[in-house]
């Protein structure tokens, strides 16, 4: 368990990289995808990179594209002098996390682990979530409130029929979550190692179902996940905007 410390606990973030991008329709893998003429990933790594409290970036690659993810972290080095690591992610997120989280070094105390999808979270909220846990929190999510009104559903009664309503749960008591989700990194492994088979679909879900603590703290707008092709036009807009009024 992460303790309130004079020593700042060093933080690593993992970076799940190794998915498809199916919904984003065909072409290279998700986060080599371009955004801004830059590939997604070197933005993820460079959101990342500006936190103060990053000292190591994991990269979970495609496992075929290895070498050439190094390549591009050559090509386009972080902002800040951070160590960069790649290594081959698996057949589904929760696996790729695994993996990345193999490859971190013993002294790692904090875990901030952020997709590649989310290409454009503020460092602010990095490091709000980053300083949650070194506070003492075993595990910290960026949260947003839902604008739309949510359905639950039952199963439809065949193929093509449509889906019976059977509730609306109160908007005011849900949040949708985003990324770098931050742990202690003793809660992250032990939460990953009891669930291993699983295939959850964010880690703080894991640290739930293991009964340990998990808070929200606020999210960001521009943390949205590049998913579908109206994500990757909203993406462009937002860095087009920030390179206009920032230089960024
Ligand atoms: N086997 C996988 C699957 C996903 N991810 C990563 O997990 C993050 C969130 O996943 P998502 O946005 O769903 O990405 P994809 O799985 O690539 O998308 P899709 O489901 O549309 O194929 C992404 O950064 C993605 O690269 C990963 O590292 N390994
Ligand atoms: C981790 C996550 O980004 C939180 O919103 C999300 O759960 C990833 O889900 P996906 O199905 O892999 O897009």
């Amino acid at each position: 368990m992460t303790q309130p410390q004079d020593r700042p606990a060093r933080t690593a973030a993992v970076i799940p990289a190794a998915g498809r991008g199916v919904r984003l329709g065909p072409g290279l893998p998700k986060a080599m995808r371009q955004l801004g003429g830059t590939p997604m990933l070197v933005h993820a790594v460079r959101a990342m990179s500006r936190a103060h409290a990053v000292s190591l970036v994991v990269v979970v690659a495609p496992p075929a594209e290895v070498a050439t993810v190094r390549g591009l972290l050559d090509e386009y080095p972080p902002p800040r002098d951070v160590e960069l690591c790649v290594v081959p992610g698996g057949a589904t997120r929760q696996e790729s996390v695994r993996l990345g989280l193999a490859a971190l070094p013993e002294d790692v105390e904090v875990v901030l682990v952020h997709d590649a999808a989310r290409p454009l979270v503020p460092a602010d909220t990095v490091d709000a979530v980053a300083a949650a846990v070194r506070a003492g929190a075993p595990a910290v999510v960026p949260a947003l409130p839902v604008t739309d009104t949510v359905k639950q559903i039952a199963a439809p009664a065949g193929k093509g029929e449509p889906e019976p309503v059977v509730g609306t749960p109160d908007r005011s008591l849900l949040r949708a979550v985003q990324t770098p989700q931050g742990f202690d990194r003793a809660t992250l492994a032990a939460a990953h190692a009891r669930h291993a088979e699983g295939d959850a679909t964010d880690d703080a879900g894991l640290v739930e179902r293991m009964g340990a603590p998990v808070v929200l703290v606020p999210g960001h707008e521009e943390a949205f996940k590049v998913t579908r092709p109206l994500d990757l036009v909203l993406a462009e807009a937002v860095l087009a905007r920030r390179r206009l009024n920032d230089g960024f």
